[in-house]
């Protein structure tokens, strides 16, 4: 198999290289190996360049050339010129092994390993010249020869004797670094690695030695039934690893046969590619393998890249066996786990013996999320099964979730990418030992458990380069583990599972929550679906870059609140500056006002949220509740009982009606929903009040059931600010591109590292260790089908004061458009406050003769002006303005 015959002429160029290559290699190293003999048969008074022979014939073995070369290396080289043949084969043989390098790919190493010769035997020369005297020696010139003398004359001139020194054993270890590209680092481990091992060796020995001295006493029989037992165990032990090693072999043949086959199964190449997929990079970067071979033995993900290249190279016409006998390499090091414990087979990248890999699926690994659907809000009465008679449309209009096929990752394939794992984070100085592996539907997490003294932050920042090194698009370390001391690491699975909206809408949490404002965000990386109270809250930020995921996100939270409350129940009020996300909702009985596009009327709709939130806190106040489910409970519980209870705030004359007009019966208020989808726009648009009316909204919305969904793509300070983070405590991250954007919503990274397609990190109120979701997909034709259905049921009914109250606004520019200070009536409301002393926005109300609004936001101007204090706890303002000067 390994010497088929070439087919193609590709296949006939490489093979034709690779001759080259052996004949190249064969020339240096009989040249060097003449060289040596040259200078073993040296002789002072053969000729050659230095000086004319005094005997007729030639000594030196290898002739009269010989001699000539003998005597031109130890003439310009000295004693130096004798590390000159072992010089040059060394990085020969390494280049001539590296089998995938050609010549031109080879060249800067060449280049790079030349200059450092140079460097190296310069510096040797000039050292052999200043301290090793010649008299003995018998070089033709200096023992540092002729390069050495001048180059070291001329150093003492400058530098002195100890300077020189210093300075040329300087330059021959840099020298030495390029000549051999060495790392100090790995120089050092190796060196330590070397003690540890050493003193381990050491101390089983002491050990043993006090052991047997201990069991002295035994029988001759006993002792040699012992070591019949050993050797057996030896033996079997042996056979057991030739045997595992010949079934990797035979994996990796298996596996290598369909992908040179035309007939291959698109299966096997799915999972296998999935495999090898987080193998490429080895192949990438033969110098980190070539250290690490030299340094450990090779480990079965060697091998498997081997398999890997050759995987790749659809390009190679004539893959190679020699990939296939790679496999003759491995260590089975999880044989241990398999086998009875015996004198250790492997060791982990730590040096200690192995345990057992774990292998748990991450259903039952896992801690679910916990779905609060207990809404503080709502009373014990309203928890009642949600679909009940209500109207509201089948979840059958959603799309069903597709049927998995794809099982994962095989138990070996887990394996095989632990040991990856551990000596990726090697390679990058990071001990650690994969204790379980949990393979998810969406990612595995890796558990490791790092070594004494790693610190965790360390494995956190190699997350890109393990991503990069493992050759997958993104690593998430999780660095705290809720019950565990170890570090997750979570890669992606190859394939992926889509979790679809049915899926969560028709699972137990959201069916069985109470809570009106109950969001599907999707399933935790164990597949448990998540779902959350916006009503707990209360309020949500929703970040992430272009293209993360974050309109669907969006979607699935509107249409959970579309199947869960009807819109006597929950109203929502859209801003979309896009102009095409949220307008897809336009028509449906729950909008409160056309979907908002202009940003204006946007700044309109939150200050009448400002007017209703103050609105139904007085509503609250007077009826002596503390929240709206308690409002909604009292107006129900009176309707129920023949007796409706009318609007303590009725005032006629507000309403054009004739005064002595008798109050309307108090309806049950509905939760506000107010989702704005790109809110940076709105910032900019708008400004800082912007910033100050959600703040106001955010603050204190959530006793009057007013809920807010903010929704971004810029996550930067300037749109998320430390007001509204103050106040919207509960955050979502989709992938977003950087770490700082990743700290600006969740306070900490990890975003950057997300998947994108509806990745997420849920992060609730007063929490600091975010939760990964995978988002729930809904696709726009289901959205479409919803919209239609509840378009059937009702339609919108839209309050005007909102429009009205942006419309009022609209005359302005936006610099002046809350500038309530140029309200015309402003100056003569200040001085009715203020001789009358009575901050109420009603008193305002009836002597303006205006809007509540409008009396409202003159109020709150006096309050920001310093005219009157904010409301207290009674709802009542002091003036504190002295009233005017009357002439
Ligand atoms: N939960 C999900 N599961 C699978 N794929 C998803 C999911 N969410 C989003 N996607 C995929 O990602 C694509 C982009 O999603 P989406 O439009 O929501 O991104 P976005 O962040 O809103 O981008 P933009 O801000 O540009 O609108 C979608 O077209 C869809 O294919």
């Amino acid at each position: 198999m390994k010497n088929k015959l070439p087919t193609s002429p590709h296949a006939f160029s490489e093979l034709l290289a690779r001759v080259l290559k052996v004949c190249v290699l064969f020339l240096i190293i009989m040249s060097c190996a003449y060289m040596l003999l040259a200078m073993l048969g040296y002789h002072p008074k053969d000729p050659g360049w230095s000086h004319l022979g005094y005997h007729a014939g030639v000594r030196n073995w290898t002739g009269i050339f010989g001699a000539w070369l003998t005597d031109l290396l130890f003439s310009f080289l000295g004693v130096s010129a004798w590390f000159l043949p072992f010089i040059i084969i060394w990085p020969a043989l390494r280049f001539m092994l590296r089998r995938e390098v050609t010549l031109l790919d080879g060249l800067p190493f060449v280049m790079l390993r030349a200059s450092g010769i140079l460097l190296l035997m310069a510096s040797l020369c000039g050292l052999a010249s200043i301290h090793l005297s010649n008299q003995s020696l018998g070089f033709p010139f200096t023992s540092g020869g002729i390069i050495g003398q001048a180059l070291s004359d001329w150093m003492v001139s400058w530098f002195s004797l100890l300077g020189s020194t210093v300075l040329l054993i300087t330059a021959a270890g840099i020298g030495c670094t390029f000549y051999m590209e060495l790392s100090w680092d790995a120089i050092q481990n190796r060196i330590g690695g070397g003690v540890l091992n050493a003193y381990r060796y050491l101390s089983a020995l002491f050990a043993h030695n006090d052991d047997s001295s201990a069991q002295a006493s035994d029988s001759a029989k006993q002792n040699a039934d012992k070591s019949s037992a050993l050797n057996d165990h030896g033996n079997n032990h042996a056979q057991h690893n030739e045997s595992v090693r010949a079934s990797l072999k035979e994996r990796m043949r298996a596996r290598l046969e369909p992908a040179f086959s035309a007939s291959t199964g698109a299966a096997s190449d799915a999972a296998d590619a999935s495999f090898g997929s987080a193998l490429k990079s080895i192949k990438g970067q033969p110098a980190t393998v070539n250290q690490q071979s030299a340094a450990e033995p090779p480990l079965v993900t060697e091998a498997i890249s081997a398999h890997q290249s050759v995987k790749e190279s659809g390009a190679r016409a004539e893959p190679s066996w020699e990939d296939v006998d790679a496999a003759d390499n491995i260590v089975p090091l999880r044989t241990v786990s398999q086998h009875p414990p015996g004198p250790a087979v492997s060791a982990s990248a730590s040096g200690l013996p192995k345990k057992e890999l774990k292998i748990v699926p991450l259903a039952e690994a896992h801690q679910p999320i916990q779905n609060d659907d207990h809404d503080a809000n709502s009373s014990n009465k309203e928890r009642r099964p949600v679909r009940s008679l209500r109207k509201i449309p089948s979840l059958d209009l959603l799309d069903p979730p597709e049927l998995q096929t794809d099982h994962g990752y095989s138990e070996e394939e887990l394996e095989d990418m632990s040991r990856l794992l551990e000596s990726k984070l090697k390679d990058f100085g990071v001990i650690a030992e994969v204790v379980e592996v949990n393979p998810g539907p969406v990612i595995t997490r890796f558990e490791i458990q790092p070594a004494a003294g790693v610190k965790v932050s360390k494995i956190t920042n190699l997350a890109k380069d393990l991503a990069r090194s493992l050759a997958i698009s993104s690593v998430r370390v999780v660095e705290v583990i809720p019950g565990k001391s170890v570090v997750g690491i979570e890669i992606p699975n190859a394939s992926r599972q889509m979790v679809r909206l049915s899926e969560v809408l028709n699972s137990k949490p959201y069916l069985e929550a109470s809570s009106r404002l109950t969001l599907a965000l999707g399933n935790d990386i164990a597949g448990n679906p998540v779902v959350a109270n916006l009503g707990k809250m209360p309020h949500l930020l929703v970040a992430g870059t272009t293209g993360s995921g974050k309109s669907v996100g969006v979607n699935a939270m509107i249409l959970s609140l579309l199947f869960k409350a009807t819109p006597e129940e929950v109203r929502l009020m859209m801003v979309d500056p896009k102009m095409l996300e949220l307008s897809i909702y336009e028509g449906i009985p729950h909008l409160l006002t056309p979907v908002i596009t202009d940003m204006k009327e946007a700044a309109g709709g939150l200050r009448w949220c400002v007017g209703e939130m103050e609105r139904r806190y007085r509503l609250m106040a007077k009826m002596g509740v503390r929240n709206l489910g308690g409002f909604n409970d009292k107006v129900k519980a009176a309707q129920q009982q023949g007796k409706p209870l009318l609007d303590p705030l009725w005032n006629a004359e507000e309403h054009g009606e004739p005064f002595g007009t008798p109050a309307p019966a108090l309806e049950t208020l509905p939760y506000i929903v107010v989702i704005i989808d790109e809110f940076a726009d709105m910032m900019m648009i708008v400004g800082k009040k912007v910033e100050e009316l959600i703040a106001r909204i955010a603050q204190k919305a959530r006793a009057a059931g007013i809920h807010l969904i903010l929704a971004t793509q810029r996550p930067s300070v300037d749109v998320i600010t430390g007001l509204i983070k103050a106040n919207v405590p509960t955050r979502i991250a989709f992938q977003v591109s950087s770490k700082i954007d990743s700290r600006t919503i969740l306070d900490q990274s990890g975003a950057e590292n997300l998947l994108g397609n509806g990745d997420m990190l849920y992060l609730p109120a007063g929490t600091s260790v975010p939760n990964r979701v995978h988002g729930a997909f809904v696709g726009d034709d289901e959205v479409h089908r919803v919209v239609e259905a509840w378009k059937l049921i009702g339609e919108p009914v839209y309050i005007d004061a909102v429009l009205n109250e942006s419309g009022s606004d609209s005359g302005g520019s936006s610099g002046g458009l809350f500038d309530e200070e140029q309200d015309p009536l402003y100056d003569e409301a200040v001085a009715f406050v203020t001789e009358t002393r009575k901050a109420s926005i009603s008193s305002v109300q009836r002597k303006m003769k205006i809007g509540y609004n409008r009396a409202a936001r003159m109020i709150e101007t006096m309050e920001a002006a310093g005219v009157v204090t904010e409301a207290g706890s009674n709802g009542l303002r002091e003036v504190l303005a002295p009233p005017p000067v009357r002439g």
